[in-house]
């Protein structure tokens, strides 16, 4: 009988970790996974990928347009083997393998939704149909990042995911709630119709490093304007509210719902909620005493509250967020120092 004598005592010298298989670095291993992430590029999706790509047995494959994200943001995955970016508009058909997709791409940020409404909505109707219809023929499961917005300026609070919403059809931020809430009804149709494995995150306001410095958003906004000594403004009346979840958060509730069995929809977000007045106040405290809060007029149809409950994904995913707002602003003002350049004194 063969002896392990050779593995010696192993209290005294821990057995290391078997190493992958000489098959991995071969330039014909096949990854387990095959990903595909529309919107890739940008804020949420490029965190997603950097997460996604921590596991060897995944392959990433990203698809944007680059309209309001950049190739800077996973610079770091450029010539990996596993990893591979494709211009690409999703308005277009596209032909590829893949066995998931995470479906992300469309613009977010309010003013950049609606500088081209019409192709806004194009992106959340063809788009989507574009990826259900590859999907379909792959038979891959397709999750959407869908959106608080699809509640409209809600009449319940805080929502749950029964409530249909108040959403104004005809107004200016219709291109992507409407745009939205179609492409949820298309998800759902795919699924009874043609047996999609379909997963919906109705995602809430997120934040974090990364952000488009420019973006628009109010975190961003914020917090580049304190870095740059500049008033903050808030739109009136300042006491609508939001509520604001740390990206690594967001992404780890995603990654549950594609991995777990339940469709969703489910919300995703932090149920700490604050008018815009009380973040501009935290954010002057945090990064800067010096500046004004300037009030400045508001856009149509804003909401004036926002608060996930997130009952379901408690149950059904074992997810909560951990970051609390004043954890997750100092991360985000570290990443916007250093890419404005602004240093902190002290
Ligand atoms: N960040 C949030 O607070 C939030 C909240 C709710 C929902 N979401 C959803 O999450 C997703 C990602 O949001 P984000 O905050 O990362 O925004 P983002 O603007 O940083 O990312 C969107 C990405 O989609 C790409 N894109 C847009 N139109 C495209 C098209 N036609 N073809 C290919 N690529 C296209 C953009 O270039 C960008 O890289 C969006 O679907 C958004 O609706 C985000
Ligand atoms: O400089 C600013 C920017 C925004 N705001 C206010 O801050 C609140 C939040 O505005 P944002 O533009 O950050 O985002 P909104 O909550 O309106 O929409 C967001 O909702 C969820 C996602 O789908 C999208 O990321 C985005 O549409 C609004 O009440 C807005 O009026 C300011 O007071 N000052």
């Amino acid at each position: 009988m063969a002896s392990n004598s050779s593995d010696g005592d192993s209290s005294k010298s821990p057995k290391q970790p078997p190493l992958p298989s000489p098959l991995r670095f071969s330039k014909f291993y096949q990854s387990n996974m095959r990903i595909l992430i529309t919107g890739g590029a940008g804020f949420i999706g490029s965190h997603l990928v950097d997460r996604l790509m921590e596991n060897e047995k995944n392959e990433v494959i990203v698809v944007d347009n680059y309209f309001t994200g950049s190739k800077d943001n996973l610079k770091k995955w450029t010539g990996h083997p596993r990893f591979e970016l494709i211009r690409h508009d999703i308005t277009e058909p596209l032909i590829i393998e893949v066995d998931q997709i995470y479906h992300l791409a469309c613009p977010a940020s309010p003013i950049f939704y609606k500088y081209n409404a019409v192709k806004t909505i194009k992106t959340n109707v063809i788009g989507t149909l574009n990826m259900l219809g590859l999907a379909k023929r792959v038979g891959a499961r397709i999750l959407l990042t869908s959106t608080s917005e699809v509640y409209g300026d809600p009449l319940e609070h805080p929502q749950n995911e029964s409530y249909w919403g108040n959403v104004n059809p005809i107004g200016v931020r219709s291109c992507y709630d409407e745009g939205k809430r179609v492409a949820e009804t298309l998800m759902f149709d795919y699924h009874r119709q043609h047996g999609l494995e379909i997963r919906v995150a109705r995602i809430f306001n997120t934040y974090g490093p990364r952000m488009n410095i420019d973006d628009g958003r109010v975190v961003s906004n914020f917090i580049a304007q304190a870095l740059r000594g500049e008033p903050l403004t808030v739109q009136s009346p300042g006491t609508q509210t939001r509520s604001f979840c740390y990206v690594s958060d967001l992404v780890d509730g995603l990654i549950r719902l594609m991995a777990g069995s339940d469709t969703g929809p489910i919300n995703l977000g932090n149920p700490g909620e604050f008018t815009v007045l009380e973040l501009a106040e935290t954010v002057k405290e945090l990064v800067n005493p010096d500046v004004e809060i300037k009030m400045v007029e508001n856009t149509p149809d804003d909401p004036r509250q926002r608060k996930p409950d997130i009952t379901k994904a408690k149950e059904l995913l074992q997810w909560e967020p951990k970051f609390q707002l004043r954890d997750g602003l100092p991360l985000m003002e570290e990443d916007f120092r250093l890419r404005l350049g602004v240093v902190k004194n002290n």
